[in-house]
């Protein structure tokens, strides 16, 4: 077995984004990222500011690391990060988590491919918008949702989800549906103060970035199967880490 660089194990939480929201679930978060998006909740994966928390484990450490946070109490794991699809070897922890009988959620930005996807449950794919000041390399993207559309078992969830902070965003995230119209689609409001601990005044921000969300698409006839999330955690807890 080899070893996966990770930054954060946690939970039982719930899920606060995007397709499974709310669901009860483990998170397990990787370090690295090749992308540095402006607004990164989770900058500390990949910028250097925790590089002396990141623990090499092997996939049987890290399951035992959930079963003692979560004991009998969970039966969904979500891997994130960082980019998880970054490590070829992931797929070791994956094996032994289908052979635990657990569901595994994925967070990844489809800028990398990996084998292992068509093992995942429930794949998000979250291809980052102008305001990140990231450029989406279109034929990675497309290969990830080609391979996915055409060739993932019957009971595997795919999704796209877009974090929208402003119109440029929304206009990414229209073309985005519009390239891939038969991939379930989320937007999701993005939090545009991640380092605040006022609680209060970050909710109200949020309450308010969700209802511009709300009324653009629902007033927009070219979105019509769409969801609008919330990026729920937040709104529970804040920029708090490990929830
Ligand atoms: C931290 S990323 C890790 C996984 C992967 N690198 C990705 O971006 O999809 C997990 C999710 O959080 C979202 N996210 C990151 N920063 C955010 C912010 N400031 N507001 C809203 N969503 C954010 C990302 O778009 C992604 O969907
Ligand atoms: N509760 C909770 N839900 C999440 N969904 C995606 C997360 C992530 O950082 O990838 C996340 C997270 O960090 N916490
Ligand atoms: S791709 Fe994900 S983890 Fe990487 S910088 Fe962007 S939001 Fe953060
Ligand atoms: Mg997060």
């Amino acid at each position: 077995m080899s070893k996966i660089p990770v930054l954060e194990i946690f939970g039982p939480t719930i899920q606060g984004e995007g397709m499974v929201i709310g669901q009860k679930t483990m998170f397990v978060r990787t370090a690295g990222c090749d992308y540095s998006c402006s607004w990164c909740d989770s900058s500390f994966t990949w910028d250097g500011s925790a590089k002396d928390s990141i623990r090499q484990m092997e996939p049987d450490e890290i399951w035992k690391e959930l079963k003692e946070l979560g004991g009998d109490g969970f039966s969904f794991v979500t891997i994130s990060g960082g980019n998880p699809a970054l490590l070829k070897n992931l797929s070791e922890l994956i094996s032994l988590l289908k052979a635990e009988k657990i569901k595994i959620c994925l967070e990844t930005q489809g800028s990398r491919w990996q084998d292992w996807f068509y093992e995942i449950d429930e794949l998000t794919l979250s291809p980052k918008p102008p305001s990140s000041g990231m450029k989406t390399d279109f034929d990675v993207l497309g290969y990830i949702v080609n391979n996915l559309q055409t060739k993932r078992k019957a009971e595997q969830q795919v999704s796209l989800k877009i974090v929208v902070f402003d119109d440029k965003d929304y206009e990414y995230a229209k073309n985005i549906h519009k390239r891939y119209p038969g991939v379930p689609f989320y937007l999701q409001v993005g939090n545009d103060d991640t380092v605040t601990a006022d609680d209060r005044n970050l909710l109200q921000k949020l309450l308010d970035k969700y209802d511009w969300l709300i009324e653009k698409t629902i007033h927009d006839n070219d979105l019509t199967d769409v969801k609008v999330l919330p990026q729920l955690h937040t709104y529970v807890w804040g920029n708090k880490r490990g929830v």
